[in-house]
């Protein structure tokens, strides 16, 4: 059994009356990376804000290190690196002050931090911009900058808010890349919201998927395309209404849903399947324009569990707009 890294017990947080998470219960193992997946407004950041001290929970509690969050939270701050959202690095101060800004917060002295700036700094790609202010750099060089700063104390555990949240596609594989160096390197725990499927997919060792709160299912991701299980066709009819009706009838399939772009239908075996289905459509003279079959995706595991499809069109412009919040922030 592995070590707890991160254990959250009924952790709860309201604002006013609104729920924002709902009595959430995980565990975190040591050097593990644990995707926290889920849609903007799901309650990611106010998980990993309540995690890392920043806000106090409303009801239940957190044991992150071995520290009771609400007991214990200046142990907690400092055997733990955050990067939030929002850009936290000063603007008008070189890379290289930033680092060692960061390192006198928590008190190291300044043989060690030039130290480390310099081997960290190295690590990220930026030791040839390290001299030059930071309102110079791209928003990747922000991040990756970022990234470096909250391992200056080398923490045991680091919490990455959205890392890759408005980068190019270039950028967020090359920050997944160090992310991967920091587990296999370092033998760090990493926490990382995301609500990029195939980020949670392709580097979660194990993924919680939140949505309104509450925490819907956790697992590898192996595990959970498992637990969906089977193949799923997708259709585009005619009549919707009338097509539901006729494929829940059809023998072996287990389980019909009409969705906003067509009709979800699982099956054990869809290629066997898909041809009898066509046919009863048919017959009833129902138009079928278009027809899919998928084994389970992240995307089918996400659909399953919370009944919706996390839309790439949908999740870029709010992206957008998170990503312009950030910005504005990092300017004033
Ligand atoms: N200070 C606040 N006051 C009132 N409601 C809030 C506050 N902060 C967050 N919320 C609400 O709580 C819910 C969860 O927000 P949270 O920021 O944790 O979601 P998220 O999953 O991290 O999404 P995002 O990626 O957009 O930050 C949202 O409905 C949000 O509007």
């Amino acid at each position: 059994m592995s070590n707890i890294a991160i254990k959250a017990i009924n952790l709860t947080k309201m604002y006013g009356k609104f729920i924002a998470v709902d009595h959430i219960n995980f565990e975190v193992y040591e050097g593990e990376i644990f995707g926290f997946l889920g849609p903007n407004g799901a309650g990611k950041s106010t998980t990993i804000k309540m995690l890392t001290t920043v806000l106090k929970p409303t009801e239940g509690t957190a044991i992150v290190n071995g520290y009771d969050i609400i007991k214990q939270p200046a142990l907690v701050r400092q055997s733990i690196g955050v990067v939030p959202q929002e850009y936290t690095a000063d603007e008008d101060l070189t890379g290289w002050e930033n680092m060692m800004m960061m390192a006198g917060l928590y008190g190291i002295p300044k043989d060690i931090a030039k130290e480390r700036a310099k081997e960290l700094l190295e690590m990220v790609e930026l030791t040839h911009a390290a001299n030059r202010k930071v309102e110079t750099y791209s928003g990747g060089m922000r991040r990756r900058l970022e990234i470096a700063m909250s391992l200056i104390s080398r923490p045991k555990i680091l919490f990455l808010d959205e890392p890759t949240l408005g980068l190019d596609a270039q950028t967020r594989a090359a920050i997944w890349q160090y992310i991967l160096k920091l587990k296999e390197e370092y033998k760090m725990t990493i926490f990382v919201t995301t609500h990029y499927l195939e980020e949670a997919d392709m580097y979660g060792d194990r993924i919680a998927i939140i949505d309104k709160g509450k925490i819907l299912a956790i697992g590898s991701p192996k595990e959970l395309k498992e637990k969906v299980g089977g193949d799923v066709i997708s259709l585009q009819t005619s009549n919707d209404e009338e097509a539901l009706k006729i494929i829940s009838s059809v023998e072996g399939v287990i389980d019909v849903k009409k969705m906003n772009d067509g009709i979800r239908i699982k099956v054990k075996d869809g290629e066997e399947k898909a041809p009898e289905i066509l046919e009863s459509l048919m017959k009833n003279g129902i138009k079928v324009s278009r027809m899919s079959i998928t084994e389970p995706t992240m995307d089918e595991v996400y659909m399953e569990f919370t009944g919706k499809r996390l839309r790439d069109e949908e999740a870029s412009a709010q992206e957008m707009f998170a990503f312009r919040r950030t910005v504005r922030r990092a300017r004033t």
